[in-house]
């Protein structure tokens, strides 16, 4: 039996982050892991798709620069060197996640799947650990939809794509949420031709102005995406995928990926031993994260059942932390939280999109927009596809979504902004590099000051009045 005061299921992005908090600090730290350190994040999830999303880039970069003089040629790809890339990439960074560097801190790490075997108990690999606080930290893994025959066709998921040495042949990519896009793209751009069906909209979350840009782009580099198309029907043998459309359609390829979402991880943990309630979505917790029946019992991360993001997972560690280390009230807040899709532009949003601010907000609603295209940088880039869209609500930026060159490190202001409370006079007044890209930024805070200074006859006339007096 080991007693702890902190015993964490699941080392990805929010264990780990939690664990090398709490063990640092001075808290006792068990921390379980039934697969491989690091989680979904580094094995199967963010990193492996960044680092096939980088060689496409460089792949595509060589026939696109015929604006700048340079004459386009066909890369060669070498698909098994690409996923050597990305399997150093894992590797270079795995030892962040390592069992050898938590145990450094401090932490007990059990390589074993965990299970509750009472309210203040789990047992994994033959050992019981009773402990003061637990928190979930298990993850999602890949939903297979219901589909008639998808029990008979090979298919892929995030966990087995990254390991493909060869290139399909023809690679459908069932889902158009973030997942199905950027491996579509990815794929397209090392030479793979590529399918997307998506049930009902491709990168349906998203602002549907900023999406269809991107799903273009995507389209516009060769990638099909059907949507509104509901698949009925899965047959064929490994090598020779058919999926059949509700409207009669057939799309045959060789290799299918299903990226159709996420099942939270909670079937090994008999949560009923422990009275935890859960539904699929995830455990049942409050805004404090803290499970509603067990009140040892703690979720972050995907198995909380929110948003899916391993900066979430991140953040959740540190709001559990503040309970479980210093006893102290704290709470999980969504409006502040950015999320990006590394396609290329790359799309990000923070907040509210425009159709949620407008059904929030109503006529108070302003909304800013600027467009790469008006950015020097962007036009030195010859990268000018795309704009900031901003939603001010009283003088504050409620919202921001940006699709365009480096969104996702754009972004990043705008969640500053929301987090803190910044007034929009903050953005407009900020100096920005010349030239960078997050002038667009700027200027979109600063449109919202323009009308009030450029269109008021008061300021003319104060204007006018003042040079008068002056000497
Ligand atoms: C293809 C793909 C790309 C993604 N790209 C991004 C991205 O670019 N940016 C981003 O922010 N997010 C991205 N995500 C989402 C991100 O990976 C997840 O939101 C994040 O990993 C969640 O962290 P977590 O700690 O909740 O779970 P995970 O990182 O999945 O970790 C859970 C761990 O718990 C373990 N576990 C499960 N059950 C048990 C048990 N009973 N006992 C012991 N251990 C257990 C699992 O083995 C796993 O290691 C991506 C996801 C995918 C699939
Ligand atoms: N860049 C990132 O931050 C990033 C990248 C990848 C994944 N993620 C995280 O992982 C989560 C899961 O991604 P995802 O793309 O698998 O899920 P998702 O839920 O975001 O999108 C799934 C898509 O599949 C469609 N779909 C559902 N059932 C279908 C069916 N039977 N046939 C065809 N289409 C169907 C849905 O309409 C939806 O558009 C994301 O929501 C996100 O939180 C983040």
């Amino acid at each position: 039996m080991i007693e702890t005061d902190l015993c964490i299921i699941g080392a990805g992005s929010g264990g780990l982050s939690l664990a090398a908090g709490a063990a640092q600090m001075g808290a006792r730290v068990v921390l379980i892991e039934g697969a491989a350190m690091g989680g979904d994040c580094l094995n199967h999830g963010c990193v492996p798709s960044k680092a096939l999303l980088a060689a496409a880039k460089q792949a595509h970069a060589m026939t696109s620069g015929a604006t700048f003089g340079i004459a386009p040629v066909v890369p060669k790809v070498d698909f098994a060197a690409v996923k050597d890339h990305v399997a150093r990439t894992i590797a270079t960074i795995a030892p962040m996640d390592s069992q050898e560097r938590f145990e450094g801190f401090g932490v007990q790490v059990i390589r074993a799947y965990a299970r509750f075997t009472a309210a203040d108990e789990v047992e994994a690999d033959g050992q019981r650990i009773r402990a003061r606080r637990f928190v979930i930290a298990t993850g999602s893994t890949a939903a297979v939809p219901p589909i008639p025959g998808i029990d008979s066709v090979p298919y892929l998921t995030n966990e087995t794509i990254f390991a493909l040495r060869a290139a399909p042949r023809h690679l459908i990519i069932l889902g158009g949420g973030p997942i199905g896009i950027e491996m579509a793209q990815a794929h397209r751009r090392l030479g793979v031709p590529v399918t997307v069906i998506e049930a009902a909209r491709a990168l349906g979350r998203e602002d549907p102005e900023l999406a269809a840009i991107a799903l273009a782009t995507l389209r516009a580099e060769g990638v099909e995406i059907l949507e509104d198309a509901p698949v009925t029907a899965l047959s064929g043998e490994p090598g020779a995928i058919v999926a059949t459309l509700k409207d009669g359609r057939q799309v045959e390829g060789s290799h299918l990926l299903v990226a159709t979402g996420r099942k939270v991880a909670l079937d090994r943990l008999n949560l009923a031993a422990a009275g935890v309630e859960a539904t699929a979505r995830g455990v049942t917790v409050g805004a404090d994260l803290r499970s509603v029946s067990n009140r040892r019992v703690y979720a972050i991360g995907d198995a909380a059942g929110g948003l899916q993001f391993t900066h979430v997972a991140g953040y959740h560690a540190g709001v559990v932390i503040r309970a479980i280390l210093f006893g102290l009230p704290s709470r999980a807040r969504t409006h502040h939280i950015p999320r990006v899709t590394f396609c290329d532009p790359e799309l990000a949003q923070v907040g509210l999109t425009e159709a949620e601010a407008r059904a929030a907000h109503g006529a108070a609603l302003t909304v800013l927009r600027t467009e790469f295209a008006h950015n020097d940088r962007a036009q030195a880039e010859a990268r000018t596809t795309g704009l900031v869209k901003v939603m001010v609500v009283g003088g504050r930026p409620v919202g921001a979504s940006i699709i365009g060159p480096q969104a996702g490190e754009l972004i990043g202001l705008w969640a500053l902004a929301l987090a803190s409370g910044l007034k929009m006079s903050s953005m407009a007044g900020m100096v920005v590099p010349y030239p960078t890209l997050n002038d667009v930024s700027k200027r979109a805070a600063g449109a919202y000051f323009s009308p009030k200074l450029f269109d008021n006859p008061w300021v003319k006339r104060g204007v006018r009045l003042v040079q008068r007096l002056l000497p």
